[in-house]
């Protein structure tokens, strides 16, 4: 069994909350002005006029108040926003939040509950998980990870994911004797790897299996991850878009301490979850209050929780343990400021046991 060491290089320290508290509030450089050629306020000139003691001499030199201006005029390039996720730098988790953030500073987790605890914090301002592929389907353990913490969804990033075959400099295909990455990136290859007839092994995240294979220098062992993670680890590329489906398409989720504001001026997607009693025609009956109202499913998915009662935060936010038989996520193709979304939700309320709306958010194509 490859014995990889665990630990992560100095380069890209992930954070962990305890980290990412400590760079919150460490002083940033004071960018204020140099004024260490003026006179101290009130000090020098005796007869300097007593309204000015105490003052600044130049007030041109106080930061100017922000203005609605300043506000509306926030570019949604992302240029102030801190974006976590889950891995190190290269991780396509990284690239979903560029994509909706070209600008935003990403922040990278040890792992999804940091990143979540980073948003509750306020150390961040946004988080991004995987939520399904259009190959592997729905990353089931991230639902659950939505359903314990009170994030909002906030928008979602359809991402075209193009794994390469990463290797040392001068590494060859047939040195190559095992393959190391995200669970998910090695089921996306699948075809791929087994005609090399290569061992495979999960590593965290894509970027970290390129980051294992650069630090320890395994010249046997081959990473798949981004193209953006050769770049990084300096790795050579021994082969592009080696997943089994040209398409391989993973969607994220965006996840904020607050939710947005519904709107009608673009396609919007609502993401709910809810339990229903047991009985038969229960499921039909909660899907015909969509269908009645010519509202289109995107996603529906159940989820067993006969063993596993779920701890979860609903609106009185107390949050306790609850046994559900099954949870039901669906996505569906309706803004919430719609009257015909807003009664389907009353209509379902009435015979759901639990149901939170995740999110309601504008739907992302892919570009
Ligand atoms: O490891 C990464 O690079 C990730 O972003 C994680 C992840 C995932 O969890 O599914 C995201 C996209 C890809 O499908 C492969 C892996």
């Amino acid at each position: 069994m490859l014995d990889f060491p665990s630990g992560k290089s100095k380069k890209w320290e992930c954070c962990s909350v305890g980290a990412l508290a400590q760079r919150a509030i460490t002083p940033v450089e004071d960018d204020r002005p140099d004024t260490s050629g003026l006179e101290p306020a009130g000090a020098a000139d005796p007869t300097q006029d007593d309204q000015s003691k105490g003052f600044h001499k130049d007030l041109s030199l106080l930061p100017k108040p922000l203005s609605a201006a300043d506000l509306l005029s926030t570019p949604n390039d992302g240029s102030r926003v801190r974006v976590a996720y889950q891995g190190l730098p290269g991780a396509y988790s990284e690239a979903a939040a560029l994509k909706r953030y070209p600008k935003c500073e990403t922040v990278p987790c040890d792992d999804f509950e940091a990143a979540f605890k980073a948003v509750e914090l306020w150390l961040v301002d946004k988080a991004v998980l995987p939520i399904e592929n259009s190959v592997g389907g729905s990353i089931h353990r991230n639902y659950d990870l939505l359903l314990r913490h009170r994030l909002h969804i906030v928008g979602e990033v359809q991402l075209q994911v193009n794994h390469c075959l990463l290797v040392l400099p001068g590494t060859r295909q047939e040195d190559l004797k095992r393959v190391l990455s995200h669970p998910q990136a090695l089921a996306q290859c699948e075809m791929t790897l087994m005609k090399l007839g290569v061992i495979r092994v999960s590593a965290e995240d894509t970027a970290g299996a390129a980051q294992i294979v650069a630090s320890n220098n395994l010249r046997d062992t081959g990473a798949v991850a981004s193209s953006r993670a050769a770049e990084i680890y300096g790795l050579n590329i021994l082969a592009e878009k080696i997943q089994d489906d040209d398409d391989n398409i993973t969607r994220f989720l965006i996840l904020a301490r607050e939710p947005i504001i519904p709107g009608t001026d673009r396609p919007y997607k609502t993401s709910i979850v809810f339990t229903l009693e047991e009985g038969p025609g229960m499921l039909f009956k909660a899907l015909a209050v969509f269908a009645l109202r010519g509202i289109n499913l995107t996603k529906i998915e159940s989820r067993p929780q006969r063993k596993r009662p779920l701890r979860v935060v609903d609106d009185s936010n107390k949050g306790s343990a609850k046994y559900f038989d099954y949870l039901f996520y669906i996505d569906f193709e309706a803004s919430m400021a719609e009257p015909r979304a807003q009664h389907a939700l009353g209509h379902l309320q009435e015979f759901a046991g639990f149901l939170r709306v995740l999110g309601c958010y504008p739907s992302d194509g892919i570009q």
